[in-house]
């Protein structure tokens, strides 16, 4: 029987998570660098929670310069079983109007200057990617969307640019017209590395803005984002609020294999890993590492 530990990762706009009860901070060291800011540990109707705000305090780090690797290690290293972004996102549909929420099941990565795995020269692993959204934490997100009547979609495909420049017209029409979603910068590479640390993820991806290819709307500005930024981080934290409250205080086995990832991972030989790289991957890996 593993405890469950319910992560949270704030995105824009969510820098704090009120509600918490035995409030501390922890600074956690990881092997990978620096993560973006301490931890915030709490609890919740008795369910231990760990929050991280992506950007760090006052969101100084830009979406390219977020250490995702320091983050889910610390976030291994602090328990974290089963985790939850919380996103802004700019939308390809008309039928996902700014304030709604979409519980994406699915993400397309276009980043290309990020640190995107834990494991390469000296231990190298394969995890799955086909179902990148851990299906107990999906169906335990729509449950407490429902609870606390907050418009949320079941499903859809995040795509991750770099960034931090918005898209250009071409890019949010071609996205739009391969039948995407959503469109952030952040969940990728970060749910690529929560699978290689075995731990459950689930993204709510906020809409904030209809990117550009809209008719209708002009170019995204942040300060637009902003103005429904703040309402949909109210509706958030109530989210994470009934999540927590109702989320089984077991880790329930994933049905896609997301806690067991490394079971079928590891190619290299025994005896031809590089030590130094395992003693980084105490945490993420130990499980497997030191069976
Ligand atoms: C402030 S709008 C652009 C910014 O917001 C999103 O971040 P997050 O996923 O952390 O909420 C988007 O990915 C960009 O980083
Ligand atoms: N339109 C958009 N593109 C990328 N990231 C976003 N975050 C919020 N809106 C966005």
């Amino acid at each position: 029987m593993t405890r469950a530990v319910l992560g949270i990762i704030g995105g824009s706009g969510i820098y704090d998570l009120p509600g918490l009860e035995d409030v501390r901070e922890e600074t956690i060291e990881s092997p990978w660098g620096e993560p973006s800011a301490a931890l915030t540990r709490g609890v919740i109707a008795g369910l231990p929670i760990v929050f991280l705000p992506r950007h760090g305090k006052g969101h100084v780090l830009s979406p390219s310069d977020i250490n995702y690797r320091a983050n889910i290690d610390v976030l291994k290293r602090a328990g974290v079983t089963d985790l939850v972004s919380l996103s802004a996102c700019g939308s390809f549909r008309e039928e996902l109007p700014p304030g709604i929420f979409v519980l994406v099941d699915q993400f397309v990565d276009r980043t290309y200057k990020r640190e995107s795995s834990f494991f390469g020269k000296g231990c190298v692993a394969h995890v799955s990617m086909a179902h990148p959204v851990s299906p107990r934490l999906h169906v335990h997100l729509v449950a407490a969307a429902k609870a606390e009547r907050i418009e949320a979609v079941q499903g859809g495909t995040y795509v991750c640019m770099e960034g931090p420049q918005f898209s250009s017209l071409a890019e949010s029409l071609t996205y739009k017209a391969q039948g995407h979603s959503v469109i952030g910068m952040t969940n990728m590479p970060e749910a690529k590395l929560a699978r290689e640390a075995e731990i459950c993820y689930a993204s709510v991806a906020m809409v904030t803005d209809f990117d550009c290819w809209h008719p209708d709307h002009d170019a995204v500005t942040v300060q637009d984002i902003i103005r429904v930024l703040n309402s949909n981080a109210g509706k958030a934290k109530a989210l994470v609020a009934r999540l927590a409250r109702d989320f089984p205080r077991e880790h329930e086995p994933c049905p896609v294999g997301s806690d067991k990832a490394l079971d079928t991972a590891l190619i290299t030989a025994p005896e031809a890993r590089d030590v130094r790289l395992l003693a980084k991957l105490d945490a993420v890996a130990g499980r497997v590492l030191n069976s």
